[in-house]
């Protein structure tokens, strides 16, 4: 089952955790796994939470909590992906909580990626790119991103502004997300500074050269693997 995969993969995480660390923690499913073991360890450091969901799970398993701006050394981040190539490039995003765990996930000295082995792909693409976008200018800047894919050999993917409870999804910082279905994503890394040049463009949830480490729940264990 799925989501014992993603427990098992949460679980083998927790070896590379040390007391007095200062950790990223990342949002949704298996994210959620980490944190809450994490608590159970009884964590002896602290942690700069990657959304207001995992800031309050987080705090109820007695992980202490501190903002970004508290410290200048991220030791670990752990995060889950929505797909991840053997490159380590992944789609993130699917919760909404992209800005904020690229930033992270960036900043931090190591990124360990864990995910059910559902999201071990050989391309990237399957799984709409997420794209946070200002509300701003919104129509203007769907505009925008329409042309960028168009020259980049993007024939007419379909662009849908995500909707939530009673409207459209708001993501943590106020902004709007768009998906992107592209089918498959043949570079990653020229698509994700495109459309992030873009100004009413926040970011894109290709995250490309961050990954350190990715840790896949399988029926029976976990695969490790190295970004090639
Ligand atoms: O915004 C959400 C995050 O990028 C998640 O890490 C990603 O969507 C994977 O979530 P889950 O572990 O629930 O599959």
């Amino acid at each position: 089952m799925s989501d014992d995969k993603k427990q098992r993969a949460a679980a083998a995480a927790l070896a590379h955790v040390r007391p007095g660390m200062t950790l990223g923690l990342g949002t949704g499913s298996t994210a959620a796994h980490f944190v809450k073991l994490l608590g159970d360890q009884g964590f002896e450091g602290q942690a700069i939470p990657t959304s207001e969901e995992t800031a309050r799970l987080a705090e109820a398993v007695g992980i202490s909590l501190i903002t970004p701006d508290e410290t200048t050394r991220i030791d670990l981040a752990v995060d889950g992906a929505d797909e991840a190539d053997p490159s380590g490039a992944l789609i993130k995003g699917g919760g909404g909580a992209l800005l904020r765990e690229k930033i992270i996930a960036q900043q931090a000295q190591t990124f360990i990626v864990i995910a059910d082995d559902g999201k071990d792909v050989v391309q990237l693409g399957q799984f709409p790119l997420p794209v946070e976008v200002t509300g701003f200018a919104v129509g203007l800047t769907i505009q925008a991103i329409r042309s960028t894919l168009a020259a980049l050999g993007y024939e007419d993917p379909s662009l849908t502004l995500r909707r939530g409870e009673g409207g459209f999804f708001q993501t943590d910082g106020g902004h709007l997300i768009v998906d992107i279905a592209l089918g498959r994503i043949d570079e990653a890394e020229p698509l994700d500074a495109a459309l992030t040049m873009i100004p009413g463009v926040v970011t894109t949830g290709l995250f490309v050269g961050l990954t350190d480490l990715m840790i896949f729940g399988t029926e029976s264990g976990v695969r490790e693997a190295v970004p090639t």
